[in-house]
């Protein structure tokens, strides 16, 4: 199998008023790789194109190196995939989903989906609509690891969790990944859990990809600095990414490049929210 398990070329997507342009990234095998991007940035879309659930314009899309439509119905068996929302029938009961669900797979492992169902705190009895959303959160994630898959692909799966379950949720993706042999796509807006657990990471603004690449090289391209209003030059303003001024002085972002031109102002690590921040005031 190829080193890359999900790799897209070209990728784009129009709909009316908004545009998923060239999207272009690869996750190589036994890394976790984020997914980032404001409200409506095309993060969903690009997980849409992925799983076929929607149709591209042009580009390619391979997963496991194999075309993703041609390939769909085997690539499934070994993709698990979390939704922000639940889609399970509310009137089943967690037993009744693992039944459903499980017989759409062949490598099934009912001990991991108990082992899920414990650590996750989930009663077997009690209905999908009796669940809290945190708790259909959990249901469907234990469908996405029991049947053995070697990509998953979740989009905001930590939404509606509590602290103690997205510290649970972040600790099963990297033993998930631990034999170097599976892959995670994880989209979501709680960066502070990428900086944690993503290797690598993508960063879409506008339906456009800003970058994708190993997450240190990321955080290492920017620096935030910040000075007295005498201190900003309009040579410095001309490089600041994303200026803000106060009463205070100024803060913005700078290239990593230039940023050693000006070691005489304060020059601080910039977060995955920071940098999104000040790109996002670029417009
Ligand atoms: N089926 C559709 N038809 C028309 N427009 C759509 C459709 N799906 C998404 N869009 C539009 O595409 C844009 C990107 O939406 P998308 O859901 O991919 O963003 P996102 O990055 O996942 O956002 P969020 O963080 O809010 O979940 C939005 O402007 C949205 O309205």
């Amino acid at each position: 199998m190829t080193n890359h398990y999900l790799e897209l070329n070209g990728v784009s997507k129009t709909f009316s008023g908004f545009k998923l342009d060239n999207i272009s990234f690869s996750l190589p095998k036994g890394y976790i790789m984020g997914l980032v991007g404001t409200n409506g940035a095309g993060k969903t879309t690009t997980i849409q194109l992925i799983l076929n659930m929607l149709k591209m314009d042009c580009g390619q899309i391979q997963i496991f190196g194999h075309d993703h439509v041609k390939y769909e119905n085997v690539a499934k068996q070994y993709i698990g995939v979390v939704f922000d929302h639940v889609f399970y029938v509310d009137s089943w009961t967690v037993k009744d989903t693992e039944r459903a669900i499980s017989s759409f797979y062949h490598n099934w492992r009912h001990d991991v989906f108990n082992e899920m169902l414990r650590r996750f705190d989930l009663p077997l009895e009690k209905k999908v609509g009796e669940l809290s959303r945190g708790m259909q959160m959990k249901l469907m994630l234990a469908c996405a690891m029991s049947h053995d898959p070697k990509l998953l692909i979740l989009d905001e799966p930590t939404s509606g969790l509590d602290p103690v379950s997205r510290d649970e949720l972040l600790e099963m993706l990297q033993e998930y990944i631990q034999d170097g042999e599976r892959s995670v796509l994880f989209s979501t807006h709680i960066t502070s859990d990428l900086e944690r657990i993503a290797d690598y990471i993508t960063f879409i603004h506008q339906g456009q990809i800003v970058c994708s690449g190993k997450m240190d090289d990321f955080l290492g391209r920017f620096r935030l600095i910040k000075g007295r209003h005498k201190e900003l030059t309009s040579a410095l303003q001309e490089r600041i990414i994303g200026l803000r001024i106060t009463d205070m002085g100024f803060e913005g972002l700078i290239d990593i490049k230039e940023a050693t031109k000006y070691k005489h102002l304060v020059l601080d690590a910039a977060s995955i929210d920071d940098i999104m921040i000040h790109i996002g005031k670029r417009k």
